[in-house]
């Protein structure tokens, strides 16, 4: 047997929450913390994974030196630590959670600046008149410098901000800032606006695979198990799951045509619909008398391949 698979979780904030639950709700929860400090646990139904607590950046970091097979962090912070991302990880799943957008805001006094062409006029009409540049407080270096150079805005130089990044402004560290917002709160508490064509990425926590670990096939068998479970549990979520008299069946087939046309599938006795479409069914299945009609929803939908565990296998080891 090789060594163990790592994968790698938050260990604090927001998304440490976030990700165990994720883990929980797919039938894989992680253990108490043991070991070392506490910053290892384990996962019962899968002993081959060694799960390490991390920060979410050193998360980002260890999957670009290989340190870890797997880890889940934001994707921010991914594009942010790893430069050309997608030759150093594989975006394995998104997962739906951790959601931050990235983005430009400027004082909302600067009531003519509404986009980023806008923005580029103000930057150099700063330039022209102090004979300074206009400061951007962020810790998204390469994401801004990215960001405003697609954008043509070139008159600008970072200051690189340890946090609070929102009170630049109002502490005159810089003119605008570049960070990351979820519910808008603490822009508004600073008397920020983002500007229209401003997001820069809209960020959610991703589970990734290190390009650069130490693969070999029982590792990837192991991420063939993880992936069958979450994309299970995931697939599952949405999907509400009809049952009818067997002597209806064609009767049932038939009234709900149109949903098996976009994409509902059909099960013995049964169809298996999206959850948006439980109210059309049930008035289409009552216009054709059809009933009882059981409907629930299934914890798991296997499926027998998992697409993102053998893209990785055959990254891997090609
Ligand atoms: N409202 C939010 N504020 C901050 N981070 C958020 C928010 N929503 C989601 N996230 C995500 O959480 C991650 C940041 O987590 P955390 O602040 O623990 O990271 P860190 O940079 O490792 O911590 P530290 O700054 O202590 O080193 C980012 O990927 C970020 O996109
Ligand atoms: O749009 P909102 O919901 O207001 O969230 C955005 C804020 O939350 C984060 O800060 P956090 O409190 O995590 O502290 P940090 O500065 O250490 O990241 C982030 O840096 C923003 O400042």
């Amino acid at each position: 047997m090789s060594g163990p698979l790592v994968l790698a979780i938050p260990s604090k904030g927001r998304l440490k929450e976030q990700v165990e639950a994720w883990l929980a709700d797919a039938g894989l929860p992680v253990s108490a913390p043991s070991g070392s400090r506490g910053y290892t646990a384990k996962i019962d139904a899968l002993p081959q994974i060694e799960v390490r607590l991390l920060s979410a950046s050193d998360i980002a970091a260890a999957l670009e030196s290989g340190e870890i097979h797997l880890g889940v962090t934001g994707e921010d912070l991914l594009r942010e630590r790893i430069a050309d991302l997608d030759s150093r990880v594989m975006l394995l799943r998104a997962l739906g959670f951790g959601r931050a957008d990235l983005v430009v805001a400027v004082p909302k006094s600067w009531l003519d600046v509404d986009g980023m062409a806008d923005l580029e006029e103000v930057a150099h009409l700063h330039l022209t008149r102090t004979g300074r540049r206009l400061r951007v407080a962020t810790k998204y270096i390469v994401q801004t410098r990215a960001f405003f150079a697609r954008a043509g805005v070139a008159d600008y130089r970072i200051v690189e901000s340890g946090g609070a990044t929102e009170g630049a402004p109002a502490s005159g560290a810089a003119e605008i800032i570049v960070d990351i917002t979820t519910t808008g709160a603490t822009l508004a508490a600073n008397h920020l606006k983002i500007l229209g064509d401003g997001v820069i990425l809209k960020s959610q926590a991703r589970l990734a695979a290190s390009l650069a670990a130490d693969w070999d096939a029982e590792r990837l068998m192991v991420v063939r198990r993880l992936m069958g479970l979450v994309e299970a549990r995931g697939r599952a979520k949405g999907s509400v799951m009809l049952v009818w008299p067997a002597e209806r069946d064609e009767a049932a087939k038939t009234a709900l045509a149109d949903l098996v046309a976009r994409g509902a599938r059909p099960r013995a006795n049964g169809l298996l619909i999206a959850e948006g479409e439980l109210l059309a069914a049930q008035a289409a299945l009552a216009e054709a008398d059809i009933g009882p009609v059981a409907a629930s929803r299934p914890e798991h939908l296997f499926e027998p391949v998992s697409e993102a565990a053998e893209a990785l296998a055959s990254r891997v080891t090609a």
